[in-house]
């Protein structure tokens, strides 16, 4: 069996050696003459997968994403020539939703707020919603589900879009969708842009396309800006540069990045696999991760708002990646750059929290305890 995999994938010798010649690449540079004779394509969020790339894809059996979203393969496409898919889902809602609690706290510092005081609405309530739901609902924040999905089995439990919108912090968290009843593309467009209130803070960790980052620009050039979290952007890997200074914190779409979560990502496709040609299963997730270079704290104080603030931080910085990103914006290939090299990041789940205050707020923090 022939392998052709993204060079970004981590673990993918690990656990598809003994099945498999393969031959890596990186994702964006994938070509059809790459797929001459590939058995089987192992791709990451930024190769796209469609009629061009497999144009010359003789033997193509299988296509493995190791990401949530799937909007970068065509699935139609593959039914028709008989190609078997497997995506990850799920795989990195954990990072996302400690990408989120980080950046929920670094506003709260910022703003000066006490974060139970205030409402926030998350705008798509599936893997790594509910991932925020949680982690909000343990800093004692009102929490508002917007999910017209999911609304229809349960309406009294989700509001609409427009009360959605009024939230002190909004944060979104739906797939990229152009057809159907609730399309996400520029679901925050201009008109719901201008109707914001200056002191509102929106996060987006799920797609670019679900903001217009033209028209926030423009609003954000007008005075009275927002405060925004930006991991993805519109045209990924270009930025709408201007709009950088204007975000309080700005990443290269690395909300998901951490290590348990990339190698969920390819273990959920080593499964799929193993599934689709009968193989046995030879290794184990847990094997696979490294032990984290500090696994437990004792908290001697309450778990007020500053200390969960420091006890993430000893775990996740987002301050570096924010400052990471603004000191690379204006060198080519900055974006893809970053995220070939980002550093290894662990879960907050890696450091167990041990001490008289420590209950079940803090597993749901994201912790062990
Ligand atoms: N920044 C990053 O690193 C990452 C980004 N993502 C992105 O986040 C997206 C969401 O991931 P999951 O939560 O795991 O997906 P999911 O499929 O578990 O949940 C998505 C939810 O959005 C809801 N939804 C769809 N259209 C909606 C609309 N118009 N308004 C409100 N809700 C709507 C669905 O009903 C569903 O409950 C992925 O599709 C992916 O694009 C995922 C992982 C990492
Ligand atoms: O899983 C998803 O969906 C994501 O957005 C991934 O975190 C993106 O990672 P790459 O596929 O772009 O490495």
């Amino acid at each position: 069996m022939k392998i052709l995999a993204d060079e970004n994938m981590p673990y993918v010798h690990d656990l598809f050696g003994d099945w498999a010649e393969i031959v890596t690449c990186p994702g964006r540079e994938m070509t059809p003459e790459q797929l001459i004779d590939i058995d089987v394509l192992l791709v990451r969020s930024i190769t796209r997968v469609d009629a061009a790339l497999l144009a010359k894809a003789n033997r193509l059996r299988f296509v493995g994403t190791a990401t949530i979203g799937c909007d970068h393969i065509d699935t139609s496409l593959l039914t028709e020539r008989g190609i078997a898919f497997s995506r990850a889902p799920g795989c990195n809602k954990v990072g996302v939703g400690d990408y989120v609690l980080a950046a929920l706290l670094k506003v709260g510092e910022h703003k000066q707020w006490s974060l139970a005081d205030k409402t926030i609405a998350v705008v798509g309530v599936g893997n790594t919603g509910l991932q925020v739901v949680a982690r909000a609902q343990a800093l004692g924040m009102r929490v508002w589900r917007c999910d017209p999905f999911k609304a229809q089995r349960d309406p009294t439990a989700f509001v609409e879009l427009a009360q959605a919108l009024t939230a002190d912090i909004v944060s979104f968290h739906v797939p990229i969708t152009t057809q159907g009843p609730y399309p996400t593309w520029h679901l925050l467009d201009k008109a719901a842009i201008d109707c914001l209130h200056p002191e509102q803070v929106l996060i987006n960790a799920c797609r670019g396309e679900v903001w217009d980052n033209k028209a926030l620009l423009a609003r954000q050039q007008r005075g009275a800006p927002l405060t925004l979290v930006m991991d993805v952007w519109e045209n990924e890997p270009q930025v709408l540069a201007p709009l950088v200074p204007y975000t309080l914190i700005a990443t290269p779409h690395i909300a998901g990045y951490s290590l348990e979560g990339k190698a969920r990502g390819t273990y959920a496709l080593y499964e799929a696999l193993a599934s689709h040609y009968q193989l046995e299963l030879k290794h184990s997730l847990a094997q696979l991760l490294p032990r984290a270079d500090f696994t437990q704290v004792t908290v001697n104080t309450a778990l007020t708002q500053s200390c969960i603030a420091r006890l993430v931080g000893l775990v996740y910085d987002i301050e570096k990646d924010d400052a990471r990103f603004r000191a690379a914006l204006t060198a080519p290939d900055f974006f893809d750059r970053l995220r070939k090299h980002y550093p290894e990041r662990r879960e907050l789940a890696s450091l167990q929290l041990i001490g008289a205050s420590i209950d079940d707020t803090a597993q749901t923090l994201g912790f062990k305890i």
